[in-house]
This record gives C-alpha cells, sequence and structure tokens, in this order.
C-alpha cells in the first residue's frame, strides 16, 4: 500500500488540513507542533521525518516537476468507504482548468466540493475516470512531487505556536523556507494582515498566544492566506478561504487574491457568491454530479438556473449587495 516518502513539514501541513475534519489527527497535529516549534528549528525538521506516505505510488517513478497547472477531471467518480460500505460521494465528473485560470466551485452542504480538492492532492485516489495536472495522471507521480506544485488554504486550521514570521515563512517550508522578509511582508500586505501586524510592539517577532497577541478569527485567516501567497506554486486550491472575514474585508483581501494569482491556476471552493462573480468558470456541485457550468453571466441568463436561484437567496439574506 505504501511506497512513498513524507518530511515533517507534509505531515504538519496535511495534519492541518484533516485536524479540522478527523478530530483524532489534532493530536498528530499538536506533536509536530510541539518538535517543530519547541525544539528544533524548521529547516533541521525538513529532514528528520522519512516516514512512509498511505497513499499508492507507482514504483520507480522518475522526479516530477509540472510545467503549467491546468487540471482535468475526466468521468471521475469517487465513493467513500463508511463501515465497511462504500458510498459515492463524486459521479461522473467532468471539468477543465486551463492553466491560469480561475474555476469557482459552488453547492450545497455536502455536495462533495472539498472531496474534488483531496483527490487533486491525492489524499485519496478515483475509484474511475482520472485526473491530471498539466496532462499527467497524478496517480503517476510521487504524491510530494505533485503536491509541491500546490498550495491548499482552507477556512479552518491551526497557526504554530511560534512567531508571525515563522508562521507566515512557513508558507515556503517546502523550498527550504526561502521566502525573504520582503516577500513576507508582501504577502500579508496582500492578505490586508501587515498594518495590524506593525502596529505590535514585536511586529512580525511577535509570538502567537504569547505577547499578549491572540489572534481573532479573520485575523487568523488572513495570516493563513499570507502563508499561501507565499508559497510558489502554480495550482491553489482555496477553500472557503475568506469565510471568516467581513463582507468589506473579504472584498479587499478576494480582490488582492485575484491579482497575486494572477497567472496561476485557481480553484476555489466559495459559499458567499460575490467573491466569485470574476472566475473564468462557476461549477455547481449537487450531490456528487456538475449540474450547471459557466461564467457568473451565463449562470445568471439561466432563468430558473440553480445558482441564479441561490444568488437571489443570498441577495434576501443580505450576503450579496445588490450592486456587486
Ligand atoms: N472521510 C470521509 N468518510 C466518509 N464520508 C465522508 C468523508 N469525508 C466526507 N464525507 C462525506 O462525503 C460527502 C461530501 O463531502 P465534502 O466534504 O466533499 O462536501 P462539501 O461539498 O465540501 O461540503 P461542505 O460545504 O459542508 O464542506 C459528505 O456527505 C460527507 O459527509
Amino acid at each position: 500500500m505504501v511506497m512513498g516518502r513524507l518530511q515533517i513539514t507534509d505531515v504538519a501541513y496535511f495534519a492541518t488540513y484533516f485536524s479540522e475534519t478527523y478530530k483524532p489527527l489534532t493530536i498528530v497535529m499538536e506533536l509536530v507542533r510541539r518538535l517543530h516549534c519547541e525544539h528544533l528549528p524548521g529547516s533541521q525538521l525538513l529532514t528528520l521525518i522519512d516516514a512512509p506516505v498511505d497513499a499508492p505510488e507507482p514504483p520507480h517513478v522518475e522526479p516530477w516537476k509540472s510545467t503549467g497547472g491546468a487540471i482535468e477531471f475526466k468521468n471521475v467518480c469517487f465513493s467513500y468507504s463508511e463501515a465497511g460500505k462504500q458510498r459515492a460521494v463524486l459521479q461522473d465528473i467532468n471539468f477543465k482548468v486551463p492553466a491560469g485560470t480561475t474555476t469557482a466551485i459552488v453547492g450545497k452542504a455536502g455536495a462533495g466540493k472539498s472531496t474534488l480538492f483531496l483527490l487533486i492532492m491525492r489524499l485519496y485516489d478515483v475509484c474511475s475516470g482520472s485526473i491530471t495536472v498539466n496532462g499527467t495522471d497524478v496517480r503517476q507521480v510521487k504524491a510530494t512531487d505533485l503536491r509541491q506544485n500546490m498550495v491548499l488554504v482552507q477556512q479552518g486550521g491551526t497557526l504554530f505556536h511560534h512567531s508571525l514570521d515563522f508562521n507566515i515563512k512557513y508558507g515556503s517550508a517546502r523550498d527550504g523556507f526561502r521566502a525573504t522578509s520582503e516577500e513576507m511582508s508582501q504577502a500579508a500586505r496582500r492578505a490586508r494582515i501587515h498594518d495590524r501586524i506593525v502596529t505590535l510592539p514585536k511586529g512580525y517577532d511577535t509570538v502567537l498566544n504569547e505577547d499578549g497577541f491572540d489572534l481573532s478569527g479573520g485575523e487568523n485567516q488572513r495570516i493563513r492566506i499570507a502563508r499561501g501567497l507565499i508559497h510558489e506554486s502554480q495550482i491553489l486550491l482555496l477553500d472557503e478561504t475568506t469565510s471568516a472575514l467581513d463582507i468589506l474585508t473579504e472584498r479587499e483581501v478576494q480582490s488582492e487574491l485575484i491579482r497575486s494569482t494572477k497567472g496561476k491556476t485557481c480553484l476555489m471552493i466559495a459559499h458567499r457568491l460575490p467573491t466569485i462573480i470574476h472566475a473564468d468558470q462557476i461549477l455547481v456541485l449537487d450531490e456528487g454530479t456538475i449540474i450547471e457550468r459557466g461564467s457568473f453571466a451565463e449562470l445568471m441568463a439561466l432563468s430558473d438556473g440553480v445558482f441564479r436561484k441561490m444568488w437571489q437567496a443570498q441577495l434576501r439574506e443580505g450576503a450579496v449587495d445588490s450592486t456587486a
């Protein structure tokens, strides 16, 4: 079953991701955080764990680096195994994300949106069909090589009990913490958190939960956005990234995200629809199938369309302003 190799940063990265959904892994997360932050410098830890990855990998694969960020799903079906039974979650999913474009994914809770990201990152393999990144089937490359080309920023998630500097630069951990202080503050500016950080007595050296500084949910989210922006990857996976922000800040951060992700392939799962107006394509997912697709204007032109109804519902709730 297992053939790959895992580094400490991968453990931390995916434990962070899973800690939201799989509570037992918060224990792993805590362990990693302690190791990472209290005992050794991060750079030394990069090679500390060389443990197997729980994912099947083809033998003897050459190191792989994608030269572009195009993604394609072809006839993808996927089921989770639940109490020994298979439960179908995605059926016959087909879509293309050309390199450098933005695709938004919307749909009800449980529709299967986040599962698409898990499959792209190969945390699970498709049951049938295929997913390619820049033309290469993701099952043909090492998971670590694949993930080197992408970054996931999600709604929840954990920051380290360490300085803000470390927490943001952690986005470049897989590149050997190569990010400079200038790149870090640039990413923080884009995520609209720089101005807040520089008002703190210790600035970027402020240690979270020490130095009298604790983060609000929105600030936490902006630090993680800055961390995501610092990572030099061709593919950005944004899962409800700006949902903890108030509407005004969300708009600001969103427009910065659009600016800073220019040229990168971006997939974003969004609940608040005004944040995805400018996406090149929007996919509407329902119970594991794509029921509508098109640009914002195309979907709004469907008089009885599901997207249009979602928009109108949000308009009534006040989540959409009529001038958006
Ligand atoms: N590890 C798992 N094992 C079994 N079922 C799972 C697992 N993860 C997710 N599911 C189920 O698969 C379905 C799709 O989940 P997914 O998280 O992809 O939906 P989603 O559209 O992202 O939902 P939300 O908007 O609430 O985040 C849901 O019914 C969920 O309960």
